[in-house]
């Protein structure tokens, strides 16, 4: 059987990847609006509600108005966008959020595909908090990096033009700490309080860390580095995308780049720190088009279509 695919926005940098992650796909029939009509609202819908399944690769604006373009009852959504994630009626799209998110993303007609830093931030979190290792009522903290392409066309300009590129190296934002991402951080993580939440934009294309600092010291259940490492282990053993590496005793690891996992659909978590002084960093590193926004859209299309992958990265290929 074949799939009618539209995907709204494919000329931006989320639905061009979609687009080229499902090049050679014989069970997809491709739905696409000549460049003239590609904000036509009257022919968009068209597309929305001729097709199978809809991937929206738009602002929030655009997404919302999409949704409310849709007739037909069965047309099947993926919204890319932050507008749906915490609405009522829509599935998670974090297929590894628990043992049954797979199945309500396969059930469902409106998905929403996660932000890039709640994916990392939430496969270290999430865990531990249902193993009472970290308590609901936690304090957290983030501070992550991302490529540039995390903020679409508009900054991917910004970072190549020819003239005057940004030439900052490390630009940390975010600081009055109300990022639209802190809301879905915080339910799918299972907490009662927002993180603390500091992103910064490197002057690199693609590719991101999540870093979560844990005072060990701090919590009843005192755990030591073996602890949040088994727990996390067991959780993801049987999941092909998200791995856990093994515990390393190194100050500095080549895996721990933003751009290691570039043009996967991987995400690898490593757990460091130090038992004696009750201390632990959590990194997730992922690729903020790859299992950030695009991979994550296509694993989410796949599931839904009952077609389940099994090509994701193992720690031992790096
Ligand atoms: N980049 C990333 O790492 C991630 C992005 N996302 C989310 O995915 C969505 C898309 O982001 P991204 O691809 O980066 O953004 P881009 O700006 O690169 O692409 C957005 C596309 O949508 C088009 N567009 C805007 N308004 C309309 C409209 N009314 N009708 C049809 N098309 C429209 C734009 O047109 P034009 O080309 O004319 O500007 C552009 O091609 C956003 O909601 C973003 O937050 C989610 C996770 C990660
Ligand atoms: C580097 C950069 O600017 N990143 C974007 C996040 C991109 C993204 O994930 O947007 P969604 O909310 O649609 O998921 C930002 O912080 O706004």
């Amino acid at each position: 059987m074949t799939t009618k695919l539209f995907i709204d926005g494919e000329a931006g940098t989320t639905g061009l990847q979609i687009r080229t992650r499902l090049e050679g796909r014989d069970d997809i029939k491709f739905l696409r609006l000549p460049e003239n009509l590609r904000k036509d609202a009257e022919a968009r819908a068209q597309m929305l509600n001729e097709a199978d399944i809809a991937i929206l690769c738009l602002p929030d604006a655009a997404a919302i108005e999409a949704v409310s373009l849709i007739e037909d009852k069965d047309t099947r959504v993926i919204d890319a966008s932050t507008a749906h994630r915490t609405a009522e009626g829509w599935a998670y799209g974090f297929a590894e959020l628990d043992s049954d998110q797979r199945e309500k993303i396969a059930a469902s007609k409106r998905v929403a595909n996660p932000g890039c830093y709640p994916q990392g931030y939430i496969a270290i979190m999430r865990p531990l908090v249902d193993a009472g290792i970290i308590p609901a009522n936690f304090p957290a903290t983030l501070n992550a990096v991302s490529g540039y392409s995390g903020g679409g066309k508009g900054m991917i300009a910004e970072y190549e033009r020819e003239e005057e590129p940004v030439a900052v190296p490390y630009w940390p934002y975010g600081l009055t700490l109300a990022h639209k991402h802190v809301p879905e951080m915080t339910f799918y993580a299972g907490l009662e309080h927002p993180p603390v939440f500091q992103p910064a934009v490197g002057r690199y294309a693609q590719g991101m860390i999540d870093a979560v600092p844990l005072n060990l010291w701090a919590l009843d259940s005192a755990p030591k580095l073996a602890d949040l490492h088994a727990c996390l282990e067991r959780r993801y053993r049987n999941e092909t995308f998200v791995k856990v590496a093994p515990l390393e005793a190194a100050g500095r690891l080549e895996a721990i780049t933003p751009e290691k996992l570039n043009g996967t659909n991987s995400l690898h978590l490593h757990i460091h720190g130090n038992d004696e002084t009750g201390q632990a960093v959590l990194l997730a590193v992922y690729d903020n088009l790859g299992k950030g926004a695009s991979g994550a859209a296509v694993q989410n299309m796949n599931i839904m279509m009952g077609i389940e992958e099994t090509t994701g990265l193992t720690i031992a290929d790096l």
